[in-house]
């Protein structure tokens, strides 16, 4: 069957009989080619029903389906003559795991960050009838992302809408890991079949009980559905805000779902489509471990195990364990994720300091003014956020933690390119953006040891403290180099003439290596770890202008407003006589794509990095 899916709509060719075999090829090809690529299988294996009822019932491109995050989005692809693609998902120059609109025309909103699609999908359909145009809209949000602010932003929002608006809640009862929260729990109440069904049979039966009711009362409430669920489900948050509520309905049921979007399309104004959905369906280990296959690299179809075993400790890991270290001695410490605990390293946190332990959901913006909050009820909050999630929260950092001068401890994970998850993802905007506020310290470690320091010496601090640290295995080389931290102090490593390169964090690794590539090539070269974004060395700097004529900065960050700007700056304010070379991230978005190969395309990699600071040094000479 997948063979007669050309292009987009081809579904609609297929007999009855089958789709349900189409699905099982679907099934077998996700986890096929996941297994060897890797990528967000679980989620994708929970809504290939889900996904054929949609393109069966709506008309692409024409139709619009807005995928929430989008890691769920590969039967779309595949629906929409994308299959060969998985060749080479999530790689350099290939298919993104994420839907994308210069990818197809049937991707109708680029997403990768969660809770946006209903804010969109309202977007797309106030456009529609403005322009007075005639196409369906369709928004598909998780529960996870449900948790969201936005989500709920839009909802109240959408609620006002005369026109039809397609909500569907693809409801697995997980986020990354538990799905948490009220919103949580109050799905939980309406998704139970058995509480629904047994109630309304309930309700009634204890009707027929009451004499005189009658049977027409009885009926009335049989044919008015809405009415049977505000007997049933207290409150009915959607219907009572007024969006229409369908559901829940069983996600791997195709006719079913086929019958209830067509119902959907209908019906003038938003409706909210509540599809029970099991995450991992089909593919026993993900079934029973739907967080380790939410995303996950590639691994053994036959027993579930992740091919390549982890070697070294990870910064998340050593993040994870100073922490634990650190709350066993201070009973002020708090650990705070918007649903990352696991991406995060915070699972023996929670486990260990359970009453100290918040996972609020998707929800950063909250997380960073609830940190605040419990920073100035005399806590000391730590915020463990990837580096491009937390740019959801730029107005609470600056307006709850920031202007009070807050000790909120940011430990700002997958910051710089984290590879594979592409655009969306790439932490690469924080050191210009977390650098610019008033009153935050930003700090970068070079090695394993010195991210531990460094967290200590945050905890201490009496003011926010950002510290930034990438995906993957952490350096452990340069052991012997752990000077004291020393607030605002660079960290001088080996001091020559002539050339001087400072490096920010993690580059420090690539920078090891130009070094030694500029002392082969007959250069002397002075190296020095930049540590603190902010505030910045400007001592150093000087002391550098005196004895080097060129001071490449290294950083994995876009150069605008980046650390290597603020030494250009600083060089320029104090009218230091020496060349600064900001070597950065272009001021640009950066593809999906290993992070050795992304280095290399954006030219901070060890080698391009040498050749422009030789290329830069030599035109100095002239
Ligand atoms: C703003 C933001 N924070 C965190 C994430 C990480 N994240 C990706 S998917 C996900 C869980 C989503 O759960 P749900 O919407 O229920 O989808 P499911 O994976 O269960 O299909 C999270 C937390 C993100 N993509 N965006
Ligand atoms: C879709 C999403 O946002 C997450 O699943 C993300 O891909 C996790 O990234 P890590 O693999 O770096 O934890
Ligand atoms: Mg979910």
């Amino acid at each position: 069957m997948l063979e007669r899916i050309q292009k987009a709509n081809d579904i609609k060719n297929l007999k009855k009989e089958e789709l349900p075999v189409l699905a099982e090829e679907i099934r077998e090809f996700l986890v096929e080619t996941v297994s060897k690529t890797g990528g967000h299988l679980a989620s994708n294996l929970g809504v290939i029903e889900l996904t054929m009822a949609m393109h069966l019932v709506f008309q692409m491109p024409e139709d619009k389906i807005i995928w929430d995050v989008g890691h769920q989005s590969y039967t779309h692809k595949i629906l929409t003559g994308r299959k060969d693609g998985f060749e080479n998902l999530r790689k350099y120059g290939g298919m993104s795991g994420f839907p994308k609109r210069k990818e197809s025309d049937c991707d109708a909103f680029d997403t990768g960050h969660s809770s946006t699609s209903i804010s969109a999908g309202l977007g797309y359909v106030r456009a529609r009838d403005l322009k007075g145009e005639d196409y369906s809209v369709i928004s598909v949000i998780g529960d996870g992302s449900m948790t969201g602010g936005m989500a709920f932003e839009a909802l109240n929002n959408a609620s006002q809408l005369n026109s039809n608006f397609i909500i569907v809640l693809n409801d697995n009862h997980m986020s990354i890991s538990e799905n948490v929260g009220g919103m949580s729990r109050y799905l939980a109440k309406i998704r139970t079949a058995d509480f629904y069904t047994g109630l309304k049979k309930g309700v009634t039966t204890t009707l027929e009980k009451i004499p005189k009711v009658g049977d027409s009362l009885i009926e009335q409430i049989r044919r008015t559905k809405s009415s049977i669920k505000q007997l049933i489900v207290p409150g009915m948050f959607f219907e009572d805000m007024g969006i229409t509520y369908l559901g829940p309905v069983k996600g791997h049921d195709l006719p079913t779902l086929c019958r209830v979007f067509s119902e959907a399309r209908r019906i003038e104004g938003p409706v909210l489509v509540h599809v029970l959905t099991k995450k991992g369906k089909g593919y026993t280990p993900a079934e029973e471990h739907p967080g380790k296959f939410h995303g996950i690299s590639p691994f053994d179809i036959a027993t579930g195990e992740v091919s390549e075993k982890k070697k070294k400790d990870t910064y998340t890991d050593v993040f994870g364990k100073v922490m634990c270290a650190e709350a066993k001695e201070n009973p002020d410490i708090t650990a705070i994720t918007a649903a990352m605990e696991d991406g995060t390293g915070l699972s023996r946190f929670h486990s260990m300091f359970p009453d100290r332990f918040f996972d609020v959901g998707i929800a950063e913006e909250h997380a960073v003014t609830f940190a605040a909050g419990l920073a100035a009820g005399g806590m000391r909050p730590v915020v463990a956020v990837y580096s491009s999630f937390l740019q959801r929260a730029y107005d609470q950092i600056i307006h709850d933690v920031g202007l009070q001068k807050l000790p909120v401890v940011f430990a700002v994970d997958r910051a710089g390119l984290v590879g594979s998850d592409g655009e969306t993802h790439q932490g690469i905007f924080d050191l210009s953006f977390l650098s610019s506020i008033p009153n935050m310290t930003v700090m970068s470690p070079k090695h394993k040891w010195e991210l531990a320091d460094m967290l200590r010496f945050a905890l201490k601090s009496d003011g926010p403290v950002a510290i930034r640290y990438p995906r993957g295995a952490a350096y452990d080389q340069y052991v012997e180099y752990r000077a004291p931290i020393e607030y605002g102090k660079s960290e001088m490593i080996c001091e020559e003439s002539g050339i001087a390169l400072i490096s920010m964090g993690h580059m420090f690794e690539e920078a090891v290596k130009v070094r030694k590539n500029l002392k082969d090539a007959g250069y002397s070269c002075t190296l020095v770890n930049g540590r603190f974004v902010k505030p910045i060395d400007e001592e150093c700097i000087a002391r550098l202008a005196k004895n080097h004529k060129l001071i490449a900065v290294l950083e994995e960050n876009v150069i605008t407003g980046g650390y290597g700007m603020q030494v250009l700056e600083c060089a320029a304010r104090k009218q230091l006589s020496c060349h600064v070379l900001p070597i950065a991230l272009p001021d640009n978005y950066v593809e999906h794509g290993s992070v050795e190969v992304l280095r290399k395309e954006t030219g901070i990699d060890a080698q391009s990095v040498t050749e422009k600071i030789m290329e830069t040094y030599k035109e100095l000479q002239i």
